[in-house]
């Protein structure tokens, strides 16, 4: 898999094993389908409106005085299973309602869809800044991407049950 250059909040760096996966290019899901051989199943934790965070709305590249003001946001938070019965990720997708035009619009009913297939639908990589940290769940990495104009933020943390995975 190809990796990209990163910027790494803390002073750890990425297990090796994890490092690929962190910085995976293109799709998440399509290379976690290919480890477990299968489908990923979606399990859906929230979904629905929030007024997002100041620190979500500098990530998204608001400035000025706008950060001060409510900015609302679509938010979808799911726990990602690949062949095992405990989820390998736990990710956090932040749509500001301005990114949510015209096809963007399909993002609010993805229901079990991941979103890769329809963020990758028709390019295989897309514009994006990256954010490396560990957590206390696990490592996590922020993905800002650029779909056709449109920013949006997802976030993802590898859970034990992946880094135990065989396959
Ligand atoms: C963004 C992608 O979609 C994956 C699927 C998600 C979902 O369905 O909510 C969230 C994060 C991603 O791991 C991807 O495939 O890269």
């Amino acid at each position: 898999m190809p990796s990209k250059p990163f910027s790494c909040s803390n002073l750890l760096s990425p297990p090796t094993e994890l490092l690929s996966w962190l910085t995976v290019d293109g799709s998440l899901t399509a290379v976690l389908e290919i480890k477990a051989g299968q489908p990923l199943r979606v399990e859906r934790t929230f979904e629905g409106y929030r007024s997002m965070s100041l620190i979500q709305k500098r990530q998204l590249g608001v400035q000025g005085a706008m950060l001060g003001r409510p900015m609302l946001a679509w938010v979808r938070e799911v726990e990602l299973y690949g062949n095992d019965e405990q989820p390998w990720v736990k990710a956090q997708s932040i749509f500001p309602i301005p990114s949510l035009t015209g096809r963007a619009r399909r993002l609010q009913q993805l229901k079990g869809t991941p979103i890769g297939y329809v963020l990758f639908k028709r390019s295989r990589t897309l514009p994006n800044q990256r954010f490396i940290q560990q957590t206390s769940e696990g490592w996590q990495r922020q993905t800002r991407y650029d779909w056709y104009g449109r920013k949006l933020m997802i976030s993802e943390i590898f859970l034990p049950a992946f880094t135990s995975s065989e396959t």
